[in-house]
């Protein structure tokens, strides 16, 4: 048997950047061998091993038939005699299709060096259609690497975007699209990912909510500024779902199968963060309001996401009393206002009254000492 290290560890090993993730290739070996040798089987239809002391996954060279549609209608061919060359041409961009042999040889027979050289992301052959997620794995790679200068070759554009017009990328699990959407976001350049989507109509069927907010002028400058203010796919996410000004959030998120605290980010931002953005000029009711609205006393942890989400989306915004209200409104002790005789409905209203006092203690003439 002969093991090679190859994809994503190759690639950005010959990139210089960290490699968290080592992916192995068996050549010339079977399950039984396998086993025998002390590594742990996967699940038993598939010929991946994991290796007793590091954990990485091991498998065994194969090839790859689609038999049906989605994520299921894989059949695997893994045998003794496929070879190194037959693994690699099944994989998605030839810059992950190259392998390194123990003595650190590189095996390269698609050009993956010469198209990392060139800064391209293409396909190896037209396996790539095998698994339509590379459509979007490709679009997450571009954002990854577009700093650095790299672009999708044409040849694999046109290539997506005939598989964007089948019913494939339909057939795609919420949980699979999800999860590259949100690696995405939190890539360098997020907007390069929804932008080749959009480009090669795959937005169509992957984000069809997004597709109107796609197809305006300048929505890539705007989501880039929002990229600036924070690197959290959360923040990135809950701003584009404002800026497409989408009919129904919380259907999105649910759709998609986001977080639960993703979903209840977005929702707030998408309500909120207009007038939040103008916070400090809003009359005391209106900032009481709003903070109940986020329900802030209840939960001043969420306060940090969504100023985040604000400053992202609106360079303008005023919201510097927002935290020494939030900070004295903490200070009323309810306890105390039942000591001093309120109860009930007139407990609550004094409660009210007195918070009302402190957002207007911190409007327009006040706003010097802030
Ligand atoms: N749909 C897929 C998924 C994976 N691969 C192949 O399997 C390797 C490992 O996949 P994975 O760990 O998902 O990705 P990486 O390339 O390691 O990239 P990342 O840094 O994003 O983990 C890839 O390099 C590629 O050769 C593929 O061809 N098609």
């Amino acid at each position: 048997m002969k093991i090679y290290l190859v994809g994503g560890a190759v690639r950005d090993k010959l990139l210089n950047y960290p490699v968290y993730d080592k992916d192995w290739v068996v050549v010339g070996s079977s399950p039984e061998e396998m086993i025998e040798s002390g590594y742990q089987p996967v699940g038993q239809d598939f010929p991946v091993f994991i290796h007793p002391e590091t954990g990485e996954e091991y498998a065994l060279a194969r090839t790859e038939m689609k038999s049906g549609k989605g994520y299921t209608g894989f059949n695997y061919f893994a045998d003794k005699n496929v070879t190194l060359e037959e693994d690699l041409v099944r994989r998605d961009l030839t810059i992950n299709a190259m392998a390194m042999d123990e003595q650190g040889s590189l095996v390269d027979p698609y050009d993956g060096q010469k198209d990392l050289a060139d800064r391209i992301l293409r396909h190896v052959s037209p396996a790539f259609s095998e698994d339509p997620l590379r459509v979007l794995r490709v679009a997450r790679f571009a954002s990854r690497y577009n700093h650095l200068g790299f672009r999708v070759a044409q040849e694999t554009l046109n290539l997506m975007q005939e598989l964007a017009l089948t019913d494939e990328l339909e057939h795609l699990t919420t949980e699979r699209v999800w999860k590259e959407f949100e690696r995405a976001l939190t890539e360098k350049s997020p907007w390069v990912f929804l932008s080749i989507l959009h480009q090669t109509k795959a937005s169509k069927k992957v984000l069809p909510e997004l597709e109107s907010w796609l197809d305006t002028d300048n929505w890539q400058s705007i989501f880039r500024n929002c990229c600036e203010v924070s690197k959290e796919a959360d923040i990135r996410f809950a701003c584009l779902s404002t800026l497409a000004d989408l009919k129904n959030v919380p259907a999105f998120c649910d759709r998609l199968r986001t977080q639960k605290a993703t979903k209840e980010l977005t929702m707030q931002c998408a309500d909120h963060s207009a007038l939040l953005s103008t916070f400090d000029s809003q009359p005391a009711e209106t900032k009481l309001e709003i903070l109940q609205g986020l329900d802030l006393f209840r939960r001043p942890q969420r306060l940090e996401k969504i100023l985040s989400c604000v400053k992202a989306l609106y360079r303008e915004h005023s919201t510097q009393s927002l935290q020494p209200i939030l900070d004295e409104i903490s200070k009323i002790d309810p306890k105390q206002l039942i000591k001093e005789g309120y109860k009930g409905a007139a407990l609550g209203k004094e409660l009210t009254q007195r918070k009302l006092i402190i957002c207007e203690k911190f409007s327009s003439s006040s706003h010097d000492g802030i």
